[in-house]
């Protein structure tokens, strides 16, 4: 029904859409999710003729639209668009049977046939309570009901829609989908780029994801909704469970958890291991420190900034139950920062899930060369620690596969 083939749109320097391919079949509901600016709208527009293409076509029902006239378009498509607010003050029902006019000839009045078409599109969308009000006098959410009445009054063999459900309050959110339903099962197509993920879950048969242009994932709600997908695409994290009412996928998005809740443990002791514990503690994150003998620099910096930390008496071996403390920050830290050439702490940073080497200091080197099978951010500079960390905090976690066993 329709087929988007190869659709590539620019405005000016703006590249809308890339390579985009697509078809909706008739019978078929297609929820169009992603980002704001993703190029939903924009495709929509090709697609019912209003933007020209780049590169690539759009065909519907084998015709290709820049191809069509405008009133043989407007028989096949109809578009409910985002912004809908009309310039004049018509009452509701010319409104919807503004619908019939690429039925009529430019001089033919509106005939008893476009008026019942009408009265059905105004029950269906349930606006028939206001017909003879004025378009000017009605709710936003109201005005919505009407363009979509105006939309399947036009009888098209494809729908597009452009977030019809915005406005709408949650009975009507469900009502308009419902109604997309319908359509659809008379054997049409239609199109419908949604926000809510969850309501294009439930009501869609297939979803297509589009993020900066691009189509991302295209298919099963249940395999657009992979939360790898969301997350992708929205640049936010995102939970993706079964509602438990409808059974469709259900999609919570959450705050991306902020670099600076992180839990950072600092290895190493001396005016380094001080500076960088100072930089850590002033930059938000949550710091552990440790095993710092009494009287260590780093043990003073960490006290001024009330850090927890494992001490040892000075010049006395660690105590076994130090180094399992500090053992287990060091495993369960989601970053380490070595900042000492100790052999002890280089032992222990093997057990970091991710870690961040203070290498030297003003030429002086601190932890040396020894190298180590964790990937790891390597800085010169305490002032570049802090952007260090958050860099190695963006990287996936090293997986430890056996407790430590000291
Ligand atoms: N007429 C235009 N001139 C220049 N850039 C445009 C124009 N129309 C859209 N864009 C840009 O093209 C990109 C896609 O916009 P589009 O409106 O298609 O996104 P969308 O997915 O519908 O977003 P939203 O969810 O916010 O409605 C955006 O970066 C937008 O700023």
């Amino acid at each position: 029904m329709i087929d988007v083939e190869e659709l590539s749109i620019a405005f000016g320097d703006v590249q809308a859409l890339s390579d985009v391919n697509l078809t909706v079949e008739r019978g078929e509901l297609v929820g169009l999710v992603g980002p704001n600016g993703a190029g939903k709208s924009t495709l929509l527009g090709t697609i019912n003729g209003l933007l020209e293409p780049t590169a690539g076509r759009v065909t519907v029902d084998g015709d290709d639209v820049t191809e069509l006239s405008a009133r043989a378009l407007a028989r096949q498509v109809a578009t409910v668009p985002q912004e809908t607010s009309l310039s004049f003050a018509f009452p509701v029902r010319d409104v919807v049977a503004m619908g019939r006019t690429p039925y009529r000839s430019r001089f033919e009045r509106v005939s008893r046939t476009d008026r019942e078409h009408a009265d059905r599109a105004m029950k269906r969308t349930d606006v028939a309570r206001f017909a003879d009000r004025s378009i000017d006098a009605v709710s936003g959410g109201e005005r919505q009901r009407v363009v979509v009445a105006r939309a399947l009054c036009q009888d098209p063999d494809a729908l597009l829609l452009d977030e019809p459900t915005a406005s709408l309050d949650i009975d009507h959110q469900v009502r308009i989908l419902s109604l997309a339903r319908e359509f659809v099962a008379e054997g049409r197509a239609a199109l419908c780029a949604i926000h809510d993920l969850s309501l294009a879950a439930r009501f869609c048969d297939r979803l297509v994801l589009v993020a900066d242009g691009q189509l991302l994932a295209a298919g099963t709600p249940e395999s657009v909704l992979a939360e790898e997908h969301v997350e992708h695409a929205f640049g936010t994290e995102a939970t993706v469970t079964s509602h438990p009412v409808t059974g469709t996928p259900d999609v919570t998005v959450t705050e991306r958890q902020s670099d600076r809740d992180a839990h950072v443990h600092v290895l190493g002791g001396g005016h380094t291991a001080a500076r960088a514990i100072a930089a850590l503690a002033t930059a938000g994150f949550s710091i552990s420190a440790g095993v710092l003998p009494d009287g260590d620099r780093a043990l003073d910096a960490a006290r001024a900034h009330d850090i927890e930390t494992v001490t040892a008496a000075p010049f006395a071996p660690v105590s076994r139950a130090a180094r399992q403390e500090v053992t287990e920050s060091v495993r369960t830290a989601d970053c380490v920062v070595l900042a000492g050439t100790d052999e002890t702490n280089h032992a222990l940073a093997e057990h970091a899930r991710r870690l961040v080497v203070v290498r030297e200091v003003a030429g002086e080197a601190i932890a040396g060369e020894r190298t180590t099978d964790i990937e790891t951010a390597r800085v010169t500079d305490i002032g570049e620690l802090v952007a260090g960390v958050e860099a190695r905090l963006d990287g996936e976690p090293r997986r430890l596969e056996t407790p430590a066993d000291d």
